[in-house]
């Protein structure tokens, strides 16, 4: 009788194994669930148990475990072939090229990058041996077409957010994370406002206060090695702590490390290795101890933008226009608090790691190309006023210096791995390329910066190719460090102003050299890609300027 009943058990095991995938799991997205399937699959066996266990006569604990052993087993072992079987040889990506066992799942993907969280890097050698097209996963696909570039992320492309935005951004929101199109152009024209050239310019004075915190620091450490990557943090954010605050993290002043900035960026600092496998973050947020740090900014950030409330600063901060939505508009979206909150949030995260990977790498090239160094000091000292009325304007129409920044952007973009985001139902065509409908794909930006068809001589920093040797840039359509489209940098303007501003005050007033025993290799070798790119330290020594 046991055994029958266990041949019973296991048939019907393999039937709801099978039908759970092709009834459930294979429709539509999930991540969202990750929960609750896990709870699922924990508490399904013990009910199980619990119910046999009622059901037998003489209340045997052994055939009670036998029979969930078997029933559990034999769930998951089909649920799990069916699964595989559909991935390997009837998916909609079955034909593009990739490792095998990204077909199967995203695990060995995870567990590659797992050591030296280098996604980009990954990325980079797959296309090298896979060609344009690459089947990252299951479901996901990387391509480094140039003509993806507008398809994917252009103006009027039909692509979306990926799931990844939804699940970092649990349980919050933000016009970065939010994936309902709809409501980003509602919270974006509110930015837009915030960004548009009359409030940039009352920016300006903000920014000339942390590039002075910045030279003052540099000044009195003159001549002595310093961790560049460092100080260019504090920089960025210590500026975006006072646009979404008003208030500095006071880190170029005090020289240490505010501690809700440490968290942030241990926070941030799986993200690198688990991007591939997203949901899992869900299960950080419900399981109660887990995501500590996240949790910790998060109490902070509320704290921060209650104090903030009760404050009105002298000029306009980026805040000011999120409050003034909130006051003025009658739209539910601009009166959620988790919406200001998620923006406040957002405007520390989003402009400081990417201003500060940029900053760092500048002068890096600056402290290795003596030539470059030069040329720049040289423009510059023809007609650069520090705290003259059109300072701004007239960076903005520097050749050369626009020519380095855009150089580091294109070599070393703050985003190294690409936005993610999903194909609409009809499906996309890249080119000849016919891509399905609801897939997940990227165009990451440090291979499309290092493609032979794009650039000559891609591998080497050479700011002429933006100003006088136009030739070198044989297809500019694939520079969008700042992405393009209606999610790409609303940042970006600023992200400028504060490039060119430290630039310019450090190369006309310092000599940037190498620290002893420094030569770059720990920032290229050592740096992680945790979405946005966490820096490895970089000694560099600044010099006051003889005049
Ligand atoms: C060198 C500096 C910067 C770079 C390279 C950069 C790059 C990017 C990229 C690639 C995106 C698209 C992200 C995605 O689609 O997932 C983005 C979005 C965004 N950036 Fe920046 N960024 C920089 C600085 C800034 C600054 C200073 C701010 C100021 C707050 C900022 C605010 C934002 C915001 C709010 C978004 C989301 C826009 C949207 O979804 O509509 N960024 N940035």
């Amino acid at each position: 009788m046991a055994t029958l009943k266990l041949e019973v058990v296991a048939l019907v095991g393999t039937a709801l194994g099978i039908a759970s995938h092709l009834g459930y799991f294979i429709h539509g997205e999930h991540h969202m669930q990750a929960t609750r399937i896990a709870a699922f699959f924990f508490i399904a066996p013990l009910l199980l148990f619990i119910l046999t266990l009622r059901d037998i006569d003489g209340n045997s604990y052994i055939e009670a475990g036998k029979i969930t052993a078997v029933g559990t087993a034999s769930y998951f072992t089909a649920l799990s072939t069916s699964i595989l079987i559909y991935r390997a040889f009837f998916h909609p990506l079955r034909r593009f090229p990739g490792p095998f066992s990204a077909k199967l799942s995203k695990i060995t993907h995870v567990l590659r990058i797992a050591k030296d969280s280098k996604n980009y890097l990954l990325n980079e050698q797959m296309f090298y041996k896979y060609g344009e097209f690459v089947r990252t996963g299951p479901n996901e696909l990387i391509t480094n077409s140039p003509e993806a570039v507008s398809v994917v992320l252009g103006i009027s492309s039909k692509c979306t957010k990926a799931p990844w935005y939804e699940c970092v951004s649990y349980p919050n929101t933000s016009l970065h994370l939010t994936r309902s199109r709809l409501e980003h152009d509602k919270r974006r024209k509110i930015w837009d406002r915030g960004f548009s050239a009359k409030a940039l310019r009352a920016y300006e004075h903000r920014v000339t206060g942390f590039t002075d915190d910045l030279i003052s620091q540099l000044n009195s450490h003159s001549g002595e090695p310093v961790n560049a990557s460092r100080w260019m943090n504090y920089y960025a954010f210590d500026m975006m702590g006072d646009m979404a605050f008003g208030k500095s993290f006071d880190m170029l002043k005090t020289g240490e490390k505010h501690d809700t900035i440490e968290l942030l960026q241990e926070g941030m600092a799986p993200l690198g290795v688990i991007t591939p496998i997203p949901w899992i973050l869900i299960l950080f947020q419900d399981i109660p101890g887990l995501s500590a740090g996240p949790k910790k900014f998060l109490k902070y950030l509320l704290e921060q933008v209650a104090a903030r409330k009760q404050r009105t600063p002298d000029s306009p901060d980026l805040f000011s226009w999120l409050i003034d939505a909130e006051k003025q508009s009658n739209d539910p979206i601009h009166k959620d608090p988790r919406w200001l909150n998620g923006d406040c949030g957002l405007i520390v995260v989003a402009g400081s790691d990417t201003t500060t990977a940029t900053l760092t790498h500048i002068f890096y090239h600056l402290a290795r190309s003596g030539e470059v160094f030069s040329k720049l000091r040289k423009e510059l000292d023809s007609f650069y006023k520090p705290g003259s009325e059109s300072e701004f304007r007239d960076l903005q129409e520097a050749t050369y210096l626009n020519g380095v920044i855009n150089e580091a952007l294109r070599i070393h973009p703050p985003v190294p791995g690409g936005v993610l985001r999903v194909t609409p139902p009809e499906g996309i065509t890249i080119g000849t390329t016919f891509i399905p409908g609801n897939v997940t794909i990227s165009t990451p930006a440090y291979s499309l910066g290092r493609l032979e068809s794009c650039y000559e001589n891609p591998s080497e920093f050479i700011p002429e190719r933006w100003g006088e040797k136009p030739e070198m840039v044989r297809d500019k359509g694939v520079f969008v460090p700042f992405s393009v489209g209606p999610y790409s940098c609303v940042g970006k303007q600023l992200a400028l102003m504060e490039l060119r501003n430290v630039i310019a005050r450090i190369v006309t007033e310092f000599d940037v050299k190498f620290a002893p025993g420094e030569d770059g290799t720990a920032l290229l070798e050592k740096s992680t890609d945790t979405f946005t790119i966490a820096l490895a330290p970089l000694m560099l020594v600044f010099t006051k300027r003889e005049v």
